[in-house]
């Protein structure tokens, strides 16, 4: 069938080439501008209403997908309230997905901090207030035995990629239980807005075992489980038999991606089932990797080799264990050996420093590589003074952690001062963008998990990095899905976090950001996508024969258009019609 092709603009500077797809869709009539999936709004050409029977059903004007986004722009600009443009923008993707895609990948800088953080921390909190719709799958303690029959109820069979959450972690901001369902769906939202994964291989899932939270279990609009959280042996059993009814439902090469589960259950099933399932950790793997890449990139400004930095980690958590780790693994190719490598790598749990000999007692047996043989302490600036860091990375939930003393003591024994203030939402950021710059004289060299605006400091500008796992998962993801990579692998995370340091170009580094800027976040997945397959490929990863020969251009035609469909069949299509028609004359 011969297809119309045509270029669209995306973004500040990538372009793909899209093509028009031309079909019938099985449903008709008003039930047509009721489906997302297929919905055109004011777009649907006369013929295409008239053919589909929702002739009369529209207001009588023709607008193309152009006008429609002009439309909404204006609507979105008008609300004064992020939670108001959150919630504009989920009805929006429940009315007409290509047109909600469109919208926020022309203008992701925008509308990221909307549709993920912060704001979608807001809306988690307030998601009993913010509910209009339902969106993914919930499946709740009370549901084991019958997980597969629930999966079997979402009406899609070609699901490619899941992101689960149990709520039990939500952003820095606690157990917010089935409220945490926003993150999910906020996360594959990115799957398609920065990487182009089609949205209908997205599933997003909530567990509901229910919250500590009394507040939330209090809530009259709350919407899920009002019991405490189900801990031991029940949720271990919902957990088990939810990873083996993915893989009957959606097949064994169905990705998983854990997201915000509390800390020991994270890195439990991560150990549990990264070797079985095609599972990873958003929270401790991708998370490692966006910081990892920022580190690589911050080498450059500071001009100190990897291996001769020291890093402190204010948290000891999912984030920063991750980070640490891959680090290690950085550090080590660099042909350092282990043992001095550890010796680089302090880290701060709520109980102190890091240290062998607690008087609290034992050490979690993640942490356990890097605890050192130092006497305790407690008190974070006093740290700082001794372990004398050249990068400071905070993954604590502990808001404004790094003072001003901290940040100007760094300048004081570094020419730039690497910091990163990981945590998230903005409230829970370790420091601003703006303290870090002005506390070190404009030298720090920084990045946040949540977006800061640019700081102008002494006539000079600095955009402050994002160092935020969204710069990784849905490249990731699309790779993976892309190659059938049936194993997610440390080693693709480090292949990841280095490709995306690559893209840093000097201009970018001129201007303070550690990495590529968020509007040319398609590019960059691709880009991070094409060199993960690549790897995969390299190390028997990838599981799609035979291996596409031009694998750039096979992931553009494999990625999703914001383009509508055409819904009118070519006249081509009806060759007995035609010849018909033509011999009655
Ligand atoms: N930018 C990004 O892409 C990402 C950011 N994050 C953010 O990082 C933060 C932490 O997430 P995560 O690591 O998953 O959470 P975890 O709960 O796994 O870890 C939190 C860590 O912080 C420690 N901690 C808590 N309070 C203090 C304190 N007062 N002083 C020192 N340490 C403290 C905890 O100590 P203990 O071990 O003793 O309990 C724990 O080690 C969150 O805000 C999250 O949003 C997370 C993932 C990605
Ligand atoms: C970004 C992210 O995954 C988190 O804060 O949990
Ligand atoms: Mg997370």
């Amino acid at each position: 069938m011969a297809n119309d092709v045509h270029q669209i603009k995306l973004g500040n500077s990538v372009s793909f080439n899209k093509e028009v797809k031309i079909g019938r869709p099985k449903v008709r009539g008003i039930d047509i501008m009721r489906d997302p999936i297929l919905n055109k709004g004011m777009a649907f050409t006369l013929e295409e209403r008239q053919l589909l029977g929702i002739h009369g059903l529209l207001p009588p004007a023709l607008m193309d997908q152009d006008a429609e986004v002009f439309q909404v722009m204006q609507n979105f600009y008008r609300w004064n309230d992020d939670l108001d443009r959150f919630i504009f923008l989920m009805c929006l993707q429940d009315r007409s997905e290509k047109l909600f895609y469109r919208v926020v990948t022309e203008n992701i800088e925008q509308m990221m901090p909307i549709i993920y953080t912060p704001t979608v921390g807001l809306a988690c909190q307030k998601y009993g207030m913010v509910f209009r719709k339902p969106r993914g799958i919930y499946i709740t303690i009370h549901d084991i035995g019958h997980v597969y029959d629930i999966l079997c109820n979402w009406p899609i069979d070609d699901v490619k990629a899941i992101v689960v959450t149990d709520g039990e972690r939500i952003l820095g901001l606690g157990d917010l239980g089935a409220y945490g369902m926003g993150i999910p769906i906020g996360k594959l939202s990115l799957y398609t807005a920065c990487a182009g994964v089609q949205p209908h291989h997205c599933l997003p899932i909530m567990i509901d075992v229910g919250t500590n939270s009394e507040n939330i279990r209090n809530d009259p609009l709350y919407i899920g489980l009002r019991q405490p959280r189900e801990a031991g042996e029940n949720y271990n059993n919902l957990i088990d038999e939810f990873m083996c009814a993915v893989v009957r439902r959606f097949g064994k090469n169905c990705l998983i991606q854990f997201e915000d589960f509390g800390n020991q259950n994270a890195f439990r099933l991560l150990e549990n089932y990264r070797d079985r399932y095609c599972t990873f950790n958003d929270d401790i793997q991708g998370t490692a990797a966006v910081a990892v890449a920022g580190i690589l990139s911050s080498l450059l400004i500071t001009k100190i080799p990897l291996e001769k930095n020291v890093f402190l980690f204010l948290g000891a958590g999912e984030a920063s264990i991750g980070i640490a780790r891959l680090l290690v693994q950085a550090i080590t190719k660099t042909g350092q050996g282990l043992e001095q490598t550890l010796k680089q790598i302090w880290l701060i749990d709520s109980k102190g420093l890091l240290v062998k000999n607690r008087p609290s007692g034992g050490i979690e047996e993640e942490k356990l590589m890097f605890a050192k043989d130092h006497p305790p302490m407690e008190n974070l600036e006093a740290i700082v003074e001794s372990v004398k860091p050249t990068t400071i990375i905070g993954a604590a939930a502990v808001s404004g952690a790094f003072t001003e003393r901290i940040l100007a003591f760094l300048a004081k024994i570094n020419k730039r001062p690497v910091v990163f203030a990981l945590s998230n939402p903005t409230s829970k950021a370790e420091c601003t963008a703006e303290l870090a710059y002005t506390a070190t004289e404009g030298r720090a060299v920084f990045a946040s998990g949540s977006p800061f605006p640019a700081v102008t400091y002494k006539g000079q500008t600095l955009h402050p990095g994002q160092g935020n796992n969204a710069y990784i998962f849905p490249g990731m993801a699309l790779a993976i899905i892309f190659a059938d990579i049936r194993r997610v692998t440390e080693n693709l995370f480090l292949a990841a976090a280095e490709s995306l340091a690559k893209m840093v170009t000097n201009q970018h580094l001129s201007e303070g950001r550690l990495y590529p800027p968020l509007s040319t976040i398609r590019q960059v997945s691709l880009n991070l996508a094409e060199a993960v397959i690549t790897f995969a490929y390299e190390h028997n990863l990838a599981f799609r024969y035979p291996r596409p020969s031009d694998i750039r251009s096979s992931l553009k035609e494999f990625i999703f258009s914001t383009d509508y469909d055409s819904y009118i069949p070519p006249v081509y299509d009806w060759p007995d019609y035609a010849h018909h028609h033509s011999s009655k004359k």
